[in-house]
């Protein structure tokens, strides 16, 4: 698999990577970032924590205004940034609005026409890139991985977590989509991939998936701003993944309400080392 390499940038004592290659998952260009922090190597590999943005992101938002490097760098912890969507498809309707299509791809694998061909990011995400990045990056140590991710990445975070035990050491997310299929973004993306099945929605509802979880503690974090317009218009449910953890009495569940902190990234990037450093603990750094 040919990687191509976009951009090399030197920062907080680490290598910051642009990459892109083609993808046989979703049969279109794909492209990531990741950071290599200082002193990893093959023979002293580092952790791994893959970030999910949000909509309407490409990974430069996070990495350009989030900051998780500086905190990562100091830990020995590397980051893996995968893009929300495919790339360089036209396919109808596919660039018509901001919550759908290219840049929203809510991180699963579309079962209905015309988008099936291409959005396969939940394979994607889980298999092809893990695969393609740790063949390439003998750095980074493919046995320590966890995840994070904020808004539609959180979703993507907090479901691909639940349905793949084992598969990451700890999940955080900010702001996420907790309860899609009660969402209006949720109900226009499922909609939209899988089709009417409600049923079939609830195998990509993180509020869903944790009322069957038994594999013990979460070890999850979860921060919602209070002042998120998005909280407020009842997008993001926390209160009910809140419920459903409750009810099935999983433990290691944290959900802080951060006051007056909306969406953007001086919201993520406050809460940037406490997320940093919940992987790094989980992950053996800490
Ligand atoms: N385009 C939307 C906002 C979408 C949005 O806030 N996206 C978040 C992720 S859910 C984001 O990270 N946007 C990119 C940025 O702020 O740099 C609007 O106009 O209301």
């Amino acid at each position: 698999m040919a990687l191509e390499t976009k951009a090399t940038i030197t920062t907080f004592g680490g290598r910051f990577l642009k990459l892109s290659h083609s993808s046989s998952t979703t049969s279109t260009p794909m492209n990531f970032t990741v950071f290599i922090p200082p002193g990893a190597s093959s023979s002293k590999p580092a952790p791994v924590l893959i970030y999910l943005s949000g909509l309407t992101c490409t990974p430069d938002n996070v990495t350009e205004k989030g900051f998780l490097h500086a905190h990562a760098s100091k830990l020995g912890l590397a980051l893996l940034y995968p893009d929300t969507s495919p790339r360089g498809t036209d396919l109808p309707g596919e660039h018509d609005s901001w919550d759908f299509g290219s840049a929203a791809s809510f991180y699963i694998d579309a079962t209905k026409e015309p988008y099936k061909k291409h959005y396969q990011m939940e394979s994607y995400v889980t298999k092809e890139l893990p695969e393609l990045v740790f063949s390439e990056f003998k750095e980074l140590d493919k046995t320590k991985v966890s995840i994070a991710g904020h808004s539609m990445g959180g979703h993507g975070a907090l479901t691909l977590y639940l349905k793949n035990p084992g598969m990451y050491k700890s999940v955080s997310a900010w702001a996420p989509i907790a309860n899609p299929s009660q969402c209006p973004w949720g109900e226009k993306a499922f909609g939209g991939y899988i089709g009417d099945d409600k049923a079939a929605w609830k195998k990509h509802d993180a509020t869903e998936l944790v009322k069957s979880w038994k594999n013990g503690p979460l070890k999850a974090l979860i921060d919602v701003g209070t002042g998120d317009n998005f909280y407020k218009q009842k997008q993001l449910l926390p209160e009910n993944f809140e419920a459903a953890v409750k009810e099935a009495g999983v433990e290691d569940v944290t959900v802080r309400y951060q006051d007056g902190y909306d969406h953007s990234y001086f919201f993520i990037s406050t809460f940037g080392e406490d997320h940093v450093k919940h992987a790094a603990k989980h992950l053996g750094l800490l």
